[in-house]
């Protein structure tokens, strides 16, 4: 069910931004959650409201793997929704594979997004990415979100918009991500979870923890920062005081 509603968001989200600029620009994320919604996306009844031909798509993360390798994040992303709708190929921005033209080196693949980034940036950010509309972020048991897991080098990242990751907890061990400050520069975040083991993470995350410690804590988008729990996940979390409006 949250994968369907996170979608029937996201279709809204898409056509809202093309009716307001032409074109809408969305970053993807790997996980079952965020699988999960790209296929209930296909499935939207609503899907056909998308111009597909408009919508520039990349990833917050990839998993440094063979192209076609059934666990990157694009081929799984292809399967649930991209090869089944009218994107623009030039306009479908993935990661580069492990057998591609950076071969096996997954910090000139990384760097390599990174221009791809600044070329599609938008000035009203001054940061050198595109002016994503909406950024969707998954959430790991220890509060990981895109590959960005406590306590490395690339969550304290604060220069590059996109690293090589090496020897990542969850595997495969590479893989490529963008950074804190990448996220940041995006309109709004979604972070999307599901599960009591995600409870944790969150409350942790929504409770003001240091982002070193639980990286989904630094992902918030610039106009907004969603989360999109199931009831598990938003077990743990303290009611938000209501501010009275006067
Ligand atoms: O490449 C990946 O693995 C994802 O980008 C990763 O960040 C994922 O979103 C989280 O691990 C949550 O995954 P689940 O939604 O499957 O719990």
């Amino acid at each position: 069910m949250l994968a369907a509603a996170a979608a029937a968001r996201l279709i809204t989200a898409v056509v809202d931004a093309q009716t307001a600029r032409g074109a809408a620009s969305v970053v993807l994320t790997g996980g079952r959650t965020g699988i999960g919604v790209l296929e209930q996306v296909r499935l939207s009844p609503a899907c056909g409201a998308v111009d597909w031909g408009r919508v520039d798509l990349y990833w917050g993360d990839e998993r440094f793997l063979p192209d076609g390798d059934p666990e990157r994040n694009e081929t799984q992303a292809r399967k649930a929704l991209l090869d089944h709708v009218a994107v623009d190929p030039a306009r479908v921005h993935p990661m580069a594979p492990s057998d591609g033209r950076f071969g096996p080196d997954a910090d000139a693949a990384a760097a390599h997004y990174a221009e791809v980034l600044a070329t599609q940036a938008d000035a009203a950010t001054d940061t050198p990415v595109p002016a994503f509309d909406v950024l969707m972020l998954g959430v790991g048991e220890e509060g990981h979100t895109a590959s960005l897991f406590p306590d490395t080098p690339y969550v304290r990242e604060s220069v590059h918009m996109v690293v090589g990751v090496h020897d990542c907890p969850k595997p495969p061990p590479t893989r490529i991500s963008l950074t804190l400050p990448a996220i940041r520069a995006a309109s709004q975040v979604w972070l999307m979870t599901t599960g009591a083991a995600k409870a944790e993470p969150v409350a942790a995350a929504l409770g003001g923890a240091d982002p070193v410690d639980i990286p989904a804590a630094g992902a918030h988008g610039r106009n907004r920062t969603l989360w999109l729990l199931d009831r598990e996940a938003a077990a743990a979390v303290a009611p938000l005081e209501v501010v009275e409006e006067h």
